[in-house]
């Protein structure tokens, strides 16, 4: 069986986030990773991409974050219909260069409590990796038992899916090189025991689940189960693949060398 890889495309890379303009999506870049991604098309890949400017505007704007009622359950379709619409865009680019992607939702088939991914099924992923399938799954509104309704990010996503699908190789390419620290260099390992020593902020740009701090908190709940995960920036993308050096952070269990 080939190695199965996560790989999720972050919002910063695939939309235009810093504009604060909702809605721009990066179709040139999305192209040149649908080409990337076709040289590696031996990889067993299950891909999962962040909302950028394609959710988080709604998000804040609807107030998910902060539980949902009666008042804004309308939030809940705009920021779905929202991320939806990137999503359609990046398994048509994909599908475009001839790789069998297949769009997976996780409002449709995931629960949450207190904003936790608790309720899901994840068979029909295995299933479709063993077909040779693409999923791309993105981060999402989720129903929620205690919240009504919550989002739930990418970062997450990969922490359970990694976790329970047992994944070989986890990477976040995103438009940094890595978790820069004060003085702006990657820190190109980081250990659940070093983690508190650097300095780590939200996001640039409208951003309603914490940014670089809650991608690193989500890795280091990986770290902590024994799973190493890597974050890059968008153009060692191919390096990241290929199994080289991609110039980023490696985030590591605290007992491997
Ligand atoms: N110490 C840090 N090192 C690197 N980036 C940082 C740091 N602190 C804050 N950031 C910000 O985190 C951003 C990356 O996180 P962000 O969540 O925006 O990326 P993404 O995953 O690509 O987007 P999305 O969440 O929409 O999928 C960077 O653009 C940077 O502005
Ligand atoms: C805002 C929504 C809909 C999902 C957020 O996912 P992320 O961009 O990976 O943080």
């Amino acid at each position: 069986m080939p190695d199965r890889i996560i790989l999720k495309l972050g919002g910063s890379v695939i939309t235009d986030k810093e504009s604060g303009e909702a809605g721009v999506i990066r179709e040139n870049i999305l192209q040149e990773v649908a080409r990337s991604l076709k040289e590696f098309a031996d990889i067993s890949l299950l891909l999962i991409h962040g909302a950028g400017s394609c959710g988080h505007p709604q998000a804040q704007q609807y107030k998910i974050q902060y539980g949902v009622s009666t008042e804004n359950r309308e939030g809940i379709y705009e920021t779905h219909i929202a991320v939806s619409g990137l999503n359609e865009l990046v398994v048509k680019t994909l599908r475009n260069e001839g790789i069998e992607a297949i769009s997976v939702h996780p409002l449709e088939g995931m629960v949450a409590s207190e904003g936790e991914l608790t309720g899901y099924c994840l068979d029909h992923l295995n299933l479709m990796m063993s077909l040779g399938l693409v999923p791309v799954l993105h981060g999402d509104v989720v129903m929620d038992t205690k919240k009504g309704a919550c989002i739930i990010s990418g970062d997450q996503l990969v922490r359970v899916l990694a976790q329970q699908l047992g994944m070989k190789r986890i990477g976040l390419a995103t438009d940094v090189a890595g978790l820069l620290d004060a003085d702006g260099s990657v820190v190109r390992e980081l250990r659940p025991s070093m983690a508190h020593t650097i300095r780590i902020g939200g996001s640039g740009s409208v951003d309603v689940t914490g940014g670089m701090k809650g991608k690193i908190t989500e890795l280091l709940r990986l770290a902590d189960m024994g799973i190493e995960s890597n974050i890059f920036h968008i153009s060692r993308l191919k390096e990241f693949l290929s199994g080289a050096d991609h110039g980023g952070t490696r985030i590591m269990p605290e007992d491997v060398a």
